[in-house]
């Protein structure tokens, strides 16, 4: 039972062309509570043909909404930021029963969403063009920056509400329209995100929300269709290369946050209670269910047993439980196959050699629940250091000087973020240019707000968003060349 101060939060139809519509064939999927599988509501299960409708209700709906002034869509989308704050205790507990979070941290990812609603409302006046001068007198260039038109995206479930927003705002700031589709497990934000939106006056079609439990059906209506000119995905790397793959037929643009694998590398000379700090900031939030998450720690040998220990003895202060429970700090993984997964890597890394310092078991609340864990004598080898993690392990390995720690952390296909603690200034600046990474932590273990440039290089993808960088993702640049002056 679901109980919100304003119910009508609660939706169980899909958001099309401004009106709150079932599946064509009318098939639905269950949204469960990771906590405790009860059955919170059901949601549409749709297909490509549903799909086609939102996009067709987006591109009725872009011509009036791009040739609105960019003040007014700015108006429109700081009332939608303020109907979001007001729900933020009620979007926060429909987030932590379908995502399993702590409420806190729910509280405190709808403000994160939030702010990127607020950040884009202002930015989306900014899209200034250029007047270039010409190599000829008799002309005038100009280069306008117009929005893309049609837009997509398809966001993960970690973070519910941050993921979509931050797609969402810049698309809408930058005068396009867009199709959502969240994940089939948190559609119950996107909803609840949507009849705000509808609340705030932004007009029909000009957001949708299309919900499934078929993925592939909603994604290849999405990345086939000539209408849509641009898809910005959250979510796994193999799913980003499949999506990238489908947008080359029509050679859309994307945007793509992809996996990561951050090193979190604690130097001989940092400061162990700011790395432990930072490091159950890193590691711990959402359960270890980030992608920016630190999946492997590089600690210096001299410091090596002094850091683990005291980083044990934070972790086994933590609080796991579901997230409507006062105090609890770790919630639930998301389903069985996360746990199956985290559970695998930690029982092959034991089996390699690994010693478990924490945890390293499955919680006795049985369910989603896995014990904050930390494991030392963990090698490169290792599949739990070589794949994202995506739970509460923390693998602990050592090294001997800069360059091997360097060599390590850049030694992955991945490159999101990186996270190093040090107080030797020098040292800062030569590590942070030498990482390969799209963000850099250096002494923080939280890198994440509206107003810096958020996105990864190498298999971890390809765009950046929020800051000033994510509204050009949904700009195109036109060249007018302006003769016979
Ligand atoms: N970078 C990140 O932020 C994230 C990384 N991951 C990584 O991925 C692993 C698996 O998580 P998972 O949720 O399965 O991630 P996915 O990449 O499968 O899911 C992300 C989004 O893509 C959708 N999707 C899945 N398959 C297709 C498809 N063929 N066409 C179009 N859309 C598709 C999902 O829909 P649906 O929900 O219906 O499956 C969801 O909306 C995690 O353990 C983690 O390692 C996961 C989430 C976020
Ligand atoms: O894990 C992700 O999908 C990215 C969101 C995390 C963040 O914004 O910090």
């Amino acid at each position: 039972m679901v109980q919100l101060k304003d119910t009508a939060l609660l939706k169980r139809l899909a958001f099309i062309g401004g009106e709150w519509v079932a599946a064509r064939d009318g098939a639905s999927h269950e949204v469960r509570n990771p906590a405790n599988g009860e059955t919170i509501a059901a949601v549409p299960d749709m297909d490509a043909a549903d799909t086609e409708r939102a996009i067709a209700a987006a591109q009725a709906a872009l011509p009036a909404w791009r040739a609105r002034p960019a003040k007014e869509r700015s108006a429109l989308l700081r009332r939608w930021h303020d109907l979001v704050l007001v729900a933020e205790q009620d979007l926060a507990l429909l987030m932590t029963l379908e995502q399993g979070k702590s409420l806190a941290e729910a509280l405190g990812e709808v403000r994160y969403g939030a702010s990127f609603i607020e950040w884009f409302a202002e930015e989306g006046k900014r899209a200034y063009g250029d007047l270039i001068p010409a190599p000829t007198a008799d002309r005038r260039l100009m280069v306008m920056k117009q929005g893309v038109g049609v837009t997509a995206a398809i966001t993960p479930w970690n973070f519910p509400i941050a993921m979509i927003t931050r797609k969402v705002a810049p698309a809408l700031a930058a005068g396009c329209t867009s199709v959502v589709k969240p994940a089939e497990a948190t559609p119950l934000s996107a909803l609840a995100l949507a009849e705000l939106a509808q609340r705030a006056g932004i007009p029909a079609g000009v957001l949708n929300v299309v919900t499934t439990a078929r993925p592939a059906l909603v994604g290849g209506a999405l990345t086939a269709s000539p209408v849509v000119r641009k898809l910005s995905f959250t979510g796994s790397t193999p799913v980003g290369k499949l999506l990238m793959a489908k947008c080359a037929t029509t050679v859309k643009r994307v945007s793509m946050e992809l996996g990561g694998n951050a090193p979190f590398i604690v130097f001989d000379d940092a400061d162990l209670d700011l790395a432990v700090q930072g490091a159950i900031a890193s590691k711990y939030r959402n359960a270890g269910q980030t992608c920016v998450c630190a999946n492997r720690f590089l600690v210096h040998e001299a410091v090596f047993d002094a850091f683990a220990e005291r980083l044990v003895r934070a972790v086994e202060q933590l609080k796991v439980g579901a997230g409507v429970e006062p105090g609890v700090q770790i919630g639930p993984l998301i389903d069985g196959r996360a746990l199956a997964k985290v559970s695998r890597l930690v029982d092959e890394a034991r089996s390699q050699g690994a010693r478990v310092l924490a945890g390293g078991v499955v919680h006795a609340l049985g369910g989603n629940f896995y014990m904050p864990t930390v494991l030392a004598d963990v090698t490169s080898e290792m599949a739990v250091v070589r794949e994202e993690i995506f739970g509460p392990v923390a693998p602990l390995m050592r090294f001997a000087s800069d360059d091997e720690a360097v060599q390590l952390a850049n030694d992955t296909p991945f490159g999101l973020a990186a996270y190093f603690y040090t107080r030797d200034v020098r040292r800062a600046w030569r590590v942070a240019e030498r990482l390969e990474y799209g963000m850099v932590g250096v002494n923080e273990g939280l890198i994440s707000n509206e107003v810096a440039p958020f996105g990864g290089i190498k298999e971890s993808g390809v765009g950046r968003e929020g800051s000033k960088y994510g509204l050009d993702e949904y700009l195109e640049t036109k060249y007018v060349c302006h003769g016979g002056v």
